[in-house]
């Protein structure tokens, strides 16, 4: 038996004993048998140095702990915790705990047993907590003991058994999979994108978790061409540590041509063989994943022809014989069939609407018109999605080109109509792949040219370039690479022959598997489809939500100046209110509103300052299409809002105003209140026909806990001015080394916003109202702090940042916490609080914010268009209101509900989805998140 270091590399290792007697038994056996010396003792606690003479160096803490209990989830939970944050584990190290933790070493056994893991335990010789792992032809490959520096012939087996009993604790099931896929490796290629780095971080993290190994191969396609040490690289945990929000991608990129060859691709699979690599998971865009496809289809060729040419192994061409591969999209492009966004195009997004913001400013000052190119390739979705974020005056896309006199007069009548209405400044934004439909580009300075010639405007071309491609991952890529790195995993683990390799999409807010081949084949007939000149064909080829959105578009930039599209008699008079505290997006919901109503020919009404401005002061004005110019992309609440309820204000002085207004319909924009709101306007109308119209509630909070809706406008915005803030702090705790954070979030009663933000930022807690706050949890979470601040070496040092929900404990305030992990330190660390408080809502809305609420809003318009004549029809031949099932969709929220946008009636949310009292919807759609947060950062769960 070969000795080892008992620390190799751990400098301080952690043990508990759960009664008296092991603590006093253990501190004696360290002392007396091995000569540690100690220091520090108390009765519950004493730290234990190894000998002076002794040539390993490190100290052990051993702690009297009655709550540590004796069963498997313990084990596995401190099993995953050792594996998960020492980065280089000692199997010792981890067999001690487990021993120590747990106490019984049965349980051990057990867990052993009841995984029908192939090895036997046998009770040591030596001390009662020792036992001996024995393989099934009796040899010991491994023991666990509480202190002896015996060794173990072979280290990776005992791992793989501890990797076994780790793999228990998710939903208390062995791992059924892990078994033909044990090396999973990862790849970024084509162009950089901001998210790329989560999407690693969550494939190494998970595949590590799920008990394999992770690799990465660096340089895109060329790395696995090119193969060996230097391109495939083994990951480990602490690799990827800080890696979350980081843009562009760590493990570099590549376009290459020689992967395009088969010569190249028969390289790529020697050298995935070679390096035992099982499952290859790819990040990259359109290309990249036709590429991946490619391979894949052509894997059983390129392994035959290895075979034949004795290239690889008769072993190696058995357990290669199938490629199993898995696509997550990466690119800023978003041009990728059968997923709604791609990994990086919001950050993209996010990027070039900060840069037009700011051109709005010169623009506007100088009275000039701006031509802005933005990138996308043959994709319009950058183009378009800015179009919309920045109420620009016109857009050039690929997907909807016109012959070069149309274009030119098109966009000539509406610029020119736009300027006529008294606006300074024209903004239009040509996608870098746009063309006339003679297949001609269109380029910003043909663009320019006509601006100037026919229009004489003082016009500027800014071609945004790689900028776009720059920053840190805004909070929806840090999500959606970490969701979809982390569904890769189980995708391939899950992947056999039969089954298809999938892609990793996101249709509308929830992440599924595509088939690879069939997302490859409708992306390419889109281009198939451009070259082929068929237009129609080529936007019906991109997703519902790009069609709908120019629509959308299209009606809003012709609004108040074209013929509108509805018959007078169809005509409406339709209101719109905020209500509750601002959130991002709510000025975009009313430009949107307003816009898409003008194009319709409805005349929109804003009521300002909430029920309470309606009641007290009349406060209704029509909205004009020059005023609310530019409000598509700022922040706050334009027509003012109030947390007033129609009831508080007076419910009778509202049914009094909309009377007098004739408002034939109402949008609502807000949160919990605007909820409350339009219950009781559904209510009154039994009392007041006046409410006997369609009425229809945007969700728009920070808190993200209105019914029926797994979103709401400002949630985006607000996470990420938090996710901003952690940044900014945790490089402060960094940099001032052993520090760290905790952050108070707002939410009210929902820890959604504390939840996502741990998820984004890589918080090493968060703590919600949901789940309430116990110290055994608390002191569990200290406990990792320790001893990842324990573990920090040189560069690793990071900062570390605890998120509590502002209600999650009344007892455990934030500064209380700090105060009890100060008071546990021991000064070998410190905790600050940090309270970003009302700075959370946000101060210009995001892109994601401001186009969901152009959707949202336009949706409501249609709606109440919808609903006119069923509440109409909703009253009996005395004039009295039928509550009849149709007429209860008439007061609906609008919201998105897993992978749909629909309506669902106040009647059935209020009186079933909804825990009054707390204000927060009954069902929590986001418990996932919180076991992803956990899983990533190695958190250790208690209960
Ligand atoms: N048809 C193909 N066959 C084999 N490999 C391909 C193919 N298309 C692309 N690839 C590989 O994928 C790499 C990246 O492709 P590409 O440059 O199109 O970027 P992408 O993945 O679409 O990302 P982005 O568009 O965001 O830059 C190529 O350099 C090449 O190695
Ligand atoms: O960075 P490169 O190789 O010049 O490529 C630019 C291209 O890459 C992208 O940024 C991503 O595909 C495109 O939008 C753009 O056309
Ligand atoms: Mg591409």
């Amino acid at each position: 038996m070969q000795v080892d270091s008992l620390f190799n590399g751990v400098s301080v290792v952690v043990l508990y004993a759960p009664t008296k007697d092991l603590f006093a038994q253990t501190a004696a056996f360290y002392k007396d048998v091995l000569g540690f010396e100690a220091s520090d003792e108390t009765s519950t606690s004493c730290v234990l140095s190894t000998p002076a003479n002794s040539e390993d160096k490190g100290t052990i803490e051993l702690r009297l702990d009655p709550a540590r209990s004796v069963d498997e989830q313990t084990i596995a939970a401190n099993v995953r915790y050792l594996l998960t944050h020492e980065q280089k584990v000692d199997w010792r190290t981890l067999q001690s705990c487990v021993c120590f933790t747990t106490h019984k070493i049965e349980s051990l056994i057990e867990t052993l047993e009841k995984n029908k893991v192939a090895y036997q335990a046998r009770p040591g010789r030596l001390d009662p907590y020792e036992v001996y792992v024995v393989d099934p032809l009796g040899s010991v490959v491994g023991v666990t003991d509480i202190g002896n520096t015996i060794g173990t012939s072979d280290h990776s087996r005992f791992k793989e058994v501890a990797n076994r009993i780790k793999l228990l604790d998710s939903a208390g099931t062995a791992n059924k999979v892990a078994s033909s896929t044990k090396n999973i490796a990862v790849m970024t290629s084509g162009g950089d994108a901001p998210g790329m780095n989560a999407n690693v971080r969550a494939i190494i993290r998970a595949a590590i978790y799920k008990g394999c190994k992770a690799y990465a191969v660096y340089e895109g396609y060329s790395g696995l061409v090119k193969g060996g040490p230097q391109f495939i690289r083994e990951m480990h945990w602490n690799d990827v540590r800080g890696w979350l929000a980081e843009g562009g991608t760590n493990i570099g990129t590549a376009r290459c041509m020689e992967f395009k060859e088969r010569w190249g691709r028969l390289a790529a699979c020697k050298n995935m063989i070679e390096a035992g690599i099982d499952a290859l998971v790819v990040c990259g865009g359109d290309g990249s994943l036709t590429g991946a496809d490619l391979f894949r289809a052509e894997w059983p060729s390129l392994i035959a022809e290895l075979h034949e040419k004795g290239e690889i192994t008769s072993q190696q061409y058995e357990n290669h014989r199938h490629l199993n591969i898995c696509g997550t999209v990466g690119s800023i492009d978003n041009d990728m069939s059968s997923t709604d966004a791609t990994i990086g195009c919001y950050s993209s997004l996010a990027r070039i609407c900060e840069a037009i913001d700011y051109i709005d400013a010169t623009a506007n000052s100088h009275q000039r018109a701006f031509v802005i190119e933005v990138m996308g390739r043959h994709c319009g979705w950058l183009a378009l999605m800015a179009g919309i974020a920045t109420s620009a005056d016109y857009i050039f896309i690929p997907e909807k080109p016109s012959s070069r006199k149309d274009w030119s007069d098109h966009m000539c009548q509406i610029v020119a109509a736009h300027r006529a209405r008294g606006k300074r400044k024209t903004i239009v934004v040509v996608a870098e792949g746009a063309i006339a439909s003679d297949l001609t580009p269109i380029t910003c300075q043909d663009v320019r040219d006509v601006l100037v010639e026919r229009l004489k405007l003082d016009t500027r071309i800014t071609t945004l370039g790689h900028v776009q491609r720059g920053g840190n991952a805004v909070a929806y890529d840090r999500l959606l690479a970490t969701l979809q790195g982390v569904a890769a995993v189980d995708a391939v683990l899950e992947g056999t022959p039969e089954t298809p390799s999938p892609m990793i999409s996101v249709v509308e807010n929830k992440i599924v598997r595509k088939p690879l081949v069939e997302a490859v084949r409708l992306t390419k007939s889109v281009a198939e489809a451009i070259n082929a000149k068929d237009f129609a064909k080529a936007i019906s080829l991109r997703d519902s939500e790009f069609v709908e959105h120019l629509n959308n578009f299209m009606a809003m930039n012709t609004a108040d100046f074209r013929q509108p599209s509805l018959p007078v008699e169809q005509r409406k008079k339709i209101a719109i209110i905020n209500v509750g505290a601002p959130a991002g997006g709510m000025n975009s919901a009313v430009y949107s509103f307003a816009t898409y109503c003008m194009s319709r020919g409805h005349t929109p009404y804003a009521i300002h300052n909430g029920f309470t401005g309606l009641a007290r002061h009349d406060a209704v004005r029509p909205l004009d299409w020059l005023q609310i110019e530019g409000w598509a992309s700022l922040g706050g609440s334009e027509i003012g809002t109030n947390r007033k309820t129609p009831e508080q204000a007076d419910i009778g002085m509202v049914a009094y105003e909309f009377d007098k207004h004739k408002f034939d319909g109402l949008v609502l924009v807000g949160g919990f209140e605007a909820f409350v709101s339009l219950n009781q306007l559904e209510k009154a109308r039994q009392w007041f026909p006046a409410f006997r119209i369609p009425m229809v509630l945007i969700p728009a909070t920070i808190s993200n806990n209105v019914p029926g809706t797994e979103y709401s406008l400002g949630s985006d915005t607000c996470l990420n001015s938090l996710v901003d803030y952690c940044d900014a702090i945790k490089q402060s705790a960094a940099a001032t080394r052993n520090r760290c954070f905790v952050v108070e979030c707002h939410g009210g009663n929902c820890g959604y916003i504390a939840t996502f933000a741990q998820l984004c930022c890589g918080a090493i807690a968060s703590y919600v109202p949901e789940e309430g706050m116990t110290l055994s949890q608390l002191a569990q979470d200290i406990e990792t702090l320790k001893v990842s601040f324990a573990n920090d070496q040189g560069k690793a040092k990071s900062g570390r940042l605890l998120l509590k929900s502002e209600k999650a404990s009344e007892v455990l305030t934030t500064q209380t916490i700090a105060d009890i992990i100060n008071a546990e330190a021991n000064q070998r660390f410190d905790a600050k609080t940090a309270i970003p408080g009302h700075a959370q809502q946000g101060g210009i809305p995001s892109a994601i914010d401001r186009t969901r609420a152009a959707r949202f809003a336009i949706q409501a318009v249609q709606f109440v268009e919808k609903m006119y004549d069923t509440i109409a029809g909703a009253e009996n031949e005395y004039g009295e209101f039928v509550n009849s099932p149709a007429a209860a969709q008439t007061a609906c929220v609008l919201g998105i509900e897993r992978s749909h946008l629909k309506f669902t009636s106040i009647r059935q949310l209020y009186d079933y989805e909804t825990e009054e009292g707390r204000r927060v919807r009954k069902n929590i759609f986001w418990q996932d998140i919180r076991d992803i947060s956990d899983l990533l950062v190695g958190r250790v769960r208690v209960n």
